[in-house]
């Protein structure tokens, strides 16, 4: 007897899944997801109840067109139908005692509300992250219309906050570096930002809206790189659903696990995909195996991990894994109202040079408007301006829309939650009661904790390397602070003086000379009189674009060097047997190489008896009238070391400076 999936089945029998969770729910079949199996009379018996639904409803305005209405349709007003509600109407109509399913059909609409959570909390206890679409959901705060209760308010009466409108879901994509997240938002998005990214590394967090066939998706851009790790586990915070790109070529990599274990932590539903599957040495099967062994089962075998192979590069399965987010965001049935009060979460926070503060917020709940106070930890702003994800001004953002506000004086500081206030004073007051509970928890810190190490610094002989660190971003800023707290040891410590946003400046240089701390920059260099500042100081500014240079900077730093330290290697010897005098090069050496090998541009000491008469460079070499890199032990050349006394009977030594590597 086969088994079919509720998706399947809700597609072929032309309700939405909601509705088919809600009969599943009334015949009292248990399930973990929208992806589960059903067994096929169960599947029967539901298209009995849905063939008799349609009977019903096409007297009534057709039932079954209306349950198939948007679940994410924008409208609240209580006039408008809410999609479960016709077919609901019709299950519940049925009078004890009629026919076939209707006994069983019949008590479906009122335990819902109760059974809903209990769905929810079953699935919990499998612990699978795909099998919480059916979240636990206040009372109340259900799919089923408020109106199918007794005495519930008819229509026209305010709506509760649970009938608030659905909202667009939010989806990070995470996953190891190069496994294809920005090709993949790319390929979704249509345009092109892989190929500007410096390095080819994504480098902050970012958020854009999709519109997809199945809707607006707003995705967060996550960096890939592990740096960022600060970053993307916040991804995870302000994200409904995460997508796990994982390369087939590849299987999973740490920061796969990484990526999965910041999932499961946000307890957000995930979604894998598998990408690059148009590479022929793709082995899709091995990666969905690989997920067995985390306890993450891929649907296929029995499991309900949605796994989806997609390529990047072709656009294949892409459509279905839009598919898939919409479904799953169905079934976690996202709301927030536009009318309520606001809330949001600070996604990235720069500086510009010509705007100023920018600060990208993701709101939440209610609507931002150009005018409004805004206050993020001790900051507040009044927005000047917003723009959409598209760089288009806009007067208004509600749920789920990400948008740069323009406004603050300070950059707020990423991850941060944001709220409103009614006016500036408002603001200030709420600003000024955040510092003071800081400083008295900061002074009953103190006052309790404060160890004499803590007062005295490090008694043992630990050392200390002093830092400034300057980035463009907030986001990278604490990325790479996230890096030196972990190359910290027990010998080492990195001290961060001062970290901050924008070009370093000349304090951070006069900061630098005394406490003999080196300046980092990412993404940013500093200004011409700052670089001046620091060389007549000594002190060292360094500025990288890509962060795997970045990370080696800070092992130099603690390895106790901050430039490589270089030694000779002795390559070979030759012999000169003959000159060969040169119309423009001089005097060439014909030599035979005697021992090793003898390399262009290698450094040359020429001896004559027991005596170097000559140091120079091979600045030139050949066999026969060939110019080449290299010449080994056994064969002839000629050398060119730019020095015209060179005599037969000398010896001609090569050289070259390689880095020493620091134990
Ligand atoms: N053949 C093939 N190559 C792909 C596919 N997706 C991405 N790539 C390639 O894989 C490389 C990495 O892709 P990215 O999209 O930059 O990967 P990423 O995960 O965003 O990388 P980071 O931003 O560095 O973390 C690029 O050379 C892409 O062209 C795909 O579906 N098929």
């Amino acid at each position: 007897m086969s088994k079919v999936r509720i998706y399947t089945l809700a597609k072929e029998v032309g309700v939405e899944n909601h509705r088919m969770l809600e009969i599943l729910d009334g015949l009292g079949v248990s399930y973990k997801s929208v992806s589960s199996t059903i067994e096929e009379d169960t599947v029967e018996l539901i298209k009995q109840i849905v063939a008799e639904e349609g009977a019903q409803g096409a007297g009534s305005g057709a039932a079954a067109e209306a349950s198939q209405a948007s679940t994410s349709s924008a409208s609240t007003s209580p006039a408008n139908t809410s999609p479960a509600q016709p077919a609901a109407d019709d299950v519940q109509a049925p009078t004890p005692g009629a026919s076939a399913p209707a006994p069983t059909a019949a008590p479906a609409p009122e335990p819902r509300s109760s059974e809903m959570p209990a769905a929810s909390s079953s699935a919990g206890a499998q612990g699978s992250p795909v099998s919480t679409p059916v979240k636990e959901r206040q009372p109340g705060e259900v799919v089923q219309p408020s109106s199918m209760q007794p005495g519930n308010p008819q229509p026209g009466t305010p709506q509760p906050a649970s009938d608030a409108p659905h909202r667009a879901p939010v989806v990070t994509i995470m996953g190891h570096v190069d496994h294809g997240k920005t090709s993949l938002l790319d390929y979704i998005r249509k345009t092109k930002v892989a190929a500007g990214e410096a390095g080819g590394i994504t480098q902050h967090v970012g958020a854009f809206e999709a519109q997809t066939s199945k809707g607006r998706i707003v995705f967060i851009d996550t960096p890939g790189h592990e740096a960022f790790t600060t970053i993307r586990a916040r991804g995870a915070n302000v994200a409904d659903i995460a997508i796990i790109v994982i390369a087939a070529d590849d299987s999973l990599m740490p920061q796969t696990r990484e990526a999965i274990a910041h999932a499961q932590a946000a307890k957000v539903p995930m979604i894998i995909a598998i990408n690059k599957i148009d590479l022929a040495q793709a082995d899709p099967d091995r990666v969905k195996t690989d997920l067995t062994q985390l306890n993450l089962v891929p649907e296929e075998y029995g499991g309900d991990l949605i796994v989806v192979p997609v390529s990047a590069r072709s656009g294949e399965g892409v459509e279905d894994l839009l598919e898939y987010i919409s479904l799953t965001a169905e079934l976690e049935d996202l709301r927030a109202d536009p009318k309520g009060e606001f809330s949001g979460v600070i996604i990235e926070g720069k500086v510009d040079k010509q705007a100023g503060v920018l600060a990208t917020v993701m709101v939440q709940e209610g609507t931002l408007h150009i005018g409004d106070f805004l206050v993020v930890g001790e900051k507040y702003g009044k927005i000047k301006a917003m723009t959409d994800s598209a760089g288009g001004r806009i007067k208004s953002a509600g749920p789920s829309t990400p948008v740069q506000v323009l406004g603050f004086s300070e950059v707020p500081d990423s991850g941060e939650k944001v709220r409103s206030a009614k006016n500036e004073h408002a603001a200030r007051e709420l600003v000024e009661a955040r510092a003071s509970d800081r400083r008295d928890t900061e002074n009953a810190r103190v006052r309790s904790r404060l160890t004499l190490e803590e007062m005295m610094g490090p008694l043992g002989s630990v050392r200390t390397v002093n830092l400034i660190l300057r980035a463009d971003t907030q986001g990278s800023v604490e990325a790479i602070q996230g890096i030196l707290a972990r190359k910290e040891s027990d010998d080492v410590k990195l001290n961060v003086m001062f970290a901050g946003i924008g070009s370093p400046s000349e304090a951070d240089v006069l900061l630098a000379s005394t406490a003999e701390a080196t300046i980092l920059c990412f993404s940013t260099t500093p200004a011409g009189g700052v670089k001046k500042m620091a060389e007549g100081k000594g002190v060292d500014i360094k500025s990288f674009r890509i962060i795997y240079e970045l990370i080696d900077e800070v092992d130099r730093l603690i390895k106790g060097t901050t430039e490589p330290v270089f030694e000779e290697k002795y390559l070979g010897r030759a012999e000169v047997r003959m000159i060969i005098k040169h119309p423009k090069s001089g005097n060439i050496a014909g030599s035979y190489v005697t021992d090793g090998s003898l390399k262009r541009n290698a450094k040359a000491k020429v001896t004559r008896g027991k005596q170097v008469v000559y140091e120079g460079t091979i600045v030139g070499l050949k066999r026969f009238k060939d110019d080449v890199r290299e010449v080994q032990t056994g064969y002839e050349c000629g050398i060119n070391v730019d020095w015209d006394d060179v005599q037969v009977g000398d010896i001609i030594e090569a050289s070259e400076m390689v880095e020493v590597v620091q134990a």
